[in-house]
């Protein structure tokens, strides 16, 4: 079966894009994998698929899965460059559009500047919305947040914010994010048996109040450039912590990202851009990554 396919990125956070409204994809775990795969398919942080909604007020239904092969609730800069790919894919011109993601309906306005804006929907802080199980563990107070202190399986131990952009994510604050142990915690956090659903994992540095560095790294896909819902996830801990005011600037390693957030609503704006356009044969790549003697 050949499938069109777009590659894409928001700040470098990578994705191949399918159209599932107007042709016909069947999305397996395996068949994620061999897409995003970087040496055995076309390569990608994410693999998101605009299918037609179910949700009456929806333009359509986005949903994303990592390139683990797991299926998500949110991906930000994604939801960038899915308003982006419907606009150019000619499946509507409507703008701005209703999509319905999993925990409900998020609304994206692509501007002529060719950013996107996207109001990002439900933020939770509760220990149940990110499936985290906080027994016997200590906690303390910053302003409005709650800090939860988590031993680590490398002895050691982070202090971490705790927000559900309908994604679950874990945000502590660095000194330097160049030099923070991102490749070394992060997949601890990401995989503590603490969370039930994995989390993402950020480090952000507060420059001043309108502005942080951030890397994240990402569940189900390693460190990326950026991470939309990761940049959210860490400016409202920031405010809730009151070492940051709404705007907030991300500095990513693939870019900016504009964050405002007035205690309800969470709006994104950032780029989205098409690298290529192409054609695969889905069931040939399987067959090919599936003999690869290297997986
Ligand atoms: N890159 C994304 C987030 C993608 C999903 C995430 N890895 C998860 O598992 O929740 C973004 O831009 O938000």
């Amino acid at each position: 079966m050949i499938w069109s396919f777009s590659k894409m990125h928001g700040a470098g956070n990578d994705f191949v894009v399918l159209d599932g409204v107007r042709q016909s994809i069947d999305m397996t775990p395996e068949r994620a994998r061999a897409l995003a795969h970087r040496q055995f398919g076309i390569g990608a942080d994410q693999i998101l698929l605009v299918e037609a909604p179910s949700h009456p007020e929806a333009d359509f239904r986005y949903r994303i899965f990592n390139a683990d092969g797991s299926e998500v609730e949110h991906c930000g800069n994604g939801a960038r460059c899915f308003v982006r790919f419907v606009h150019e894919q000619k499946l509507s011109s409507r703008n701005p559009l209703k999509a319905e993601i999993a925990t409900g309906l998020i609304t994206l306005e692509e501007a002529d500047d060719a950013t996107v804006t996207v109001n990002m929907g439900q933020t939770r802080f509760e220990p149940e919305a990110v499936a985290f199980d906080t027994s016997d563990l200590s906690s303390t107070r910053d302003h409005d947040d709650t800090l939860w202190s988590l031993p680590l399986d490398n002895g050691d131990t982070v202090t971490l914010s705790l927000v559900a952009i309908s994604n679950p994510h874990a945000v502590q604050i660095v000194d330097d994010v160049a030099s923070a142990p991102v490749t070394v915690q992060g997949p601890l956090i990401e995989g503590h048996p603490r969370f039930a659903n994995r989390v993402n994992a950020g480090f952000m540095q507060v420059v001043d109040s309108h502005t942080i560095n951030l890397r994240v790294y990402e569940r189900g896909a390693g460190e990326t450039l950026a991470c939309g819902t990761g940049a959210c996830a860490a400016v409202v801990a920031g405010i809730r912590r009151g070492r940051l005011q709404s705007p907030v600037t991300v500095h990513t390693r693939g870019g900016d990202l504009n964050i405002a957030w007035d205690g309800t609503q969470i709006t994104m704006r950032g780029p989205a851009v098409t690298v290529f356009s192409s054609e695969i044969n889905i069931d040939r790549l399987v067959a090919q990554y599936r003999n690869s003697t290297a997986l």
